[in-house]
């Protein structure tokens, strides 16, 4: 029997990590933020004085990406990086280092093996398409831009750091358009894909809707 994958891709803030990991936890279903192995790698890169464009130094970075996840907490040589990749910066390189089609395929295998028994729940752009194309589920998440920049601002606020809100707009935007313009792995929906437009609810409403689509199909 195939281990059952449920995917959420979409555009930046748009919730997917937190109706991924919430969708999860109540199928008792492992969990992998595919957003985070990018962060790292930006963060990686940022720290060694690597350019964020150099493919070949990247991609071979990637493979032994010395990095580890357990229990929410995300190491990097050891060291506890969970809140460091939430950095900004961080999400606009991940972007950046992401267009490298040799760094996307030595993340590739990484990815897929997360899938392990009961099933896996996952976020990032490409994990319907590319990574788990014969996944169970499939959603792209959306919500309008005003309205992801006014959650990414708020969860900034309450993390403590300075934020403006028309710049994060303004950096959401631009990064949306790079992660969807890249020929490889582009971020778009799925033809099989279940749209789900999150401006108007709560996150209990799009973890519901995900666990009726699931229930619908696995049933
Ligand atoms: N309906 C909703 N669905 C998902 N997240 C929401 C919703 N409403 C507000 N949020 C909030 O939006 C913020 C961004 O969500 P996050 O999971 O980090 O997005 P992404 O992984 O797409 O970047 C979180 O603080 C989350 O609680
Ligand atoms: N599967 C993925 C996941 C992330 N990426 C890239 C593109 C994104 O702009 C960055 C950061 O992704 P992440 O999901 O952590 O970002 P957000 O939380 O949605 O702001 O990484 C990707 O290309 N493919």
């Amino acid at each position: 029997m195939t281990i059952p994958v449920i995917t959420l891709d979409g555009p930046s803030a748009s919730g997917k990590g937190t109706v991924a990991a919430r969708v999860a936890a109540s199928l008792g279903f492992h969990y992998l933020d595919s957003g985070a192995l990018y962060r790292l790698m930006a963060l990686y890169a940022m720290r060694n004085q690597i350019a964020l464009d150099h493919e070949a130094r990247l991609a071979m970075a990637a493979v032994r990406l010395p990095a580890t996840f357990a229990e929410g907490v995300v190491k990097l040589e050891g060291e506890d990086v969970s809140d460091a990749i939430r950095a900004e910066e961080v999400g606009i390189g991940a972007s950046k280092v992401a267009v490298l089609p040799a760094l996307r395929a030595a993340l590739l295998q990484r990815q897929r093996d997360f899938r392990q028994a009961p099933g896996l729940v996952t976020d990032g752009r490409d994990m319907g398409s590319v990574v788990f194309p014969d996944a169970t589920v499939k959603v792209f998440l959306t919500a309008s831009a005003a309205e992801r920049a006014r959650r990414r601002h708020k969860q900034l606020i309450d993390k403590g750091e300075a934020a403006n809100i028309l710049q994060i707009q303004q950096d959401i935007e631009e990064r949306d358009a790079r992660d969807a313009a890249r020929p490889v792995a582009p971020l778009k929906a799925e033809a099989d894909a279940h749209m789900l437009d999150t401006t108007d609810l709560t996150v209990d409403q799009a973890v519901a809707q995900v666990l009726a689509w699931w229930r619908n199909t696995a049933n």
